[in-house]
């Protein structure tokens, strides 16, 4: 069953027309990565499965968005709701100015949950989805600011799988991150497919190449091949994924 789909995508910011004719079908539980040179367009597609580039004034797009069937850029859809079930990661660690703990808990508040122990159960839980509990536990009223960046890191992806969400996008997730922070947040990416579809925008095409069960290539605005993973590295149907991929250019 595909839990996204994109149907004839085009995005401008004013008169820059960023995103060409996209369409894709995402699976459900699977993990994609988005790949190309910089500027092509692979987070300014991202950030439309969570309707993040509505906060950019002067935009606008053609086509369609479905997730789980429903266009999510339809006049009734609750966009606090859909960013709820729309999780998203960011380059830099962003944790809040608060403790360990309730960064964990802010979203189950915001949803107006008040449960104490219930609440307690999820901190816990998230925080060990994302092989962070057992280097807090101990300090879990520590300010997150007293965190590694790659323990910060770990911490966004608790704080935004504390809400259960279905899918979660990841804008180059582990660029700010040293090597043995970018493994354990690349183990966890294949764990967290068990529960939710995952995209990752990423610049490392190892990374893409460990992580993801399919990738897309983009360039200039758009996409140019999608495919398993295996042959997008391997085979590539066409000559630009190809250049790409062997490092001829990007
Ligand atoms: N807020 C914005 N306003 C105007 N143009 C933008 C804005 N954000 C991105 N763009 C332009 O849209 C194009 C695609 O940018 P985008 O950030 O999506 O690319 P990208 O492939 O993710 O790049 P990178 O790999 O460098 O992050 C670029 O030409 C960029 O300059």
């Amino acid at each position: 069953m595909n839990k996204i789909e994109a149907k004839n995508v085009d995005f401008y910011y004013g008169n820059f027309h960023a995103l060409k004719n996209i369409s894709i079908n995402i699976p459900q539980n699977e993990v994609v990565a988005f790949i190309g040179p910089s500027g092509c367009g692979k987070s300014t597609f991202l950030r439309l499965f969570n309707r993040m580039n509505d906060l950019i004034p002067g935009t606008r797009l053609t086509g369609e968005i479905n997730i789980d069937g429903k266009n999510i850029y339809d006049k009734s859809v609750d966009v606090d709701l859909l960013r709820k079930n729309v999780g998203m990661v960011f380059q830099r660690p962003n944790p809040f100015p608060k403790s360990i703990f309730e960064n964990v808990a802010y979203g189950l508040r915001v949803n107006g949950i008040k449960d104490k122990e219930f609440i307690s159960h999820r901190v816990e839980t998230a925080l060990k989805g994302a092989a962070l509990w057992e280097e807090v536990k101990n300090k879990l009223k520590e300010s997150a600011y007293a965190l590694s960046g790659g323990q910060q890191q770990r911490l966004c992806i608790a704080r935004a799988m504390a809400v259960e969400p279905s899918v979660l996008l990841m804008d180059e997730p582990a660029s700010a991150l040293d090597p043995i922070s970018t493994a354990k947040i690349e183990e966890l990416i294949c764990e967290l497919s068990n529960q939710t579809t995952v995209i990752i925008v990423t610049h490392s095409m190892q990374q893409a190449a460990r992580v993801s069960h399919k990738t897309a290539f983009f360039y200039l605005g758009e996409m140019i091949e999608f495919d398993s993973t295996k042959k997008i590295f391997t085979h590539p149907d066409k000559e630009a994924t190809q250049n790409y991929i062997t490092g001829r250019f990007g």
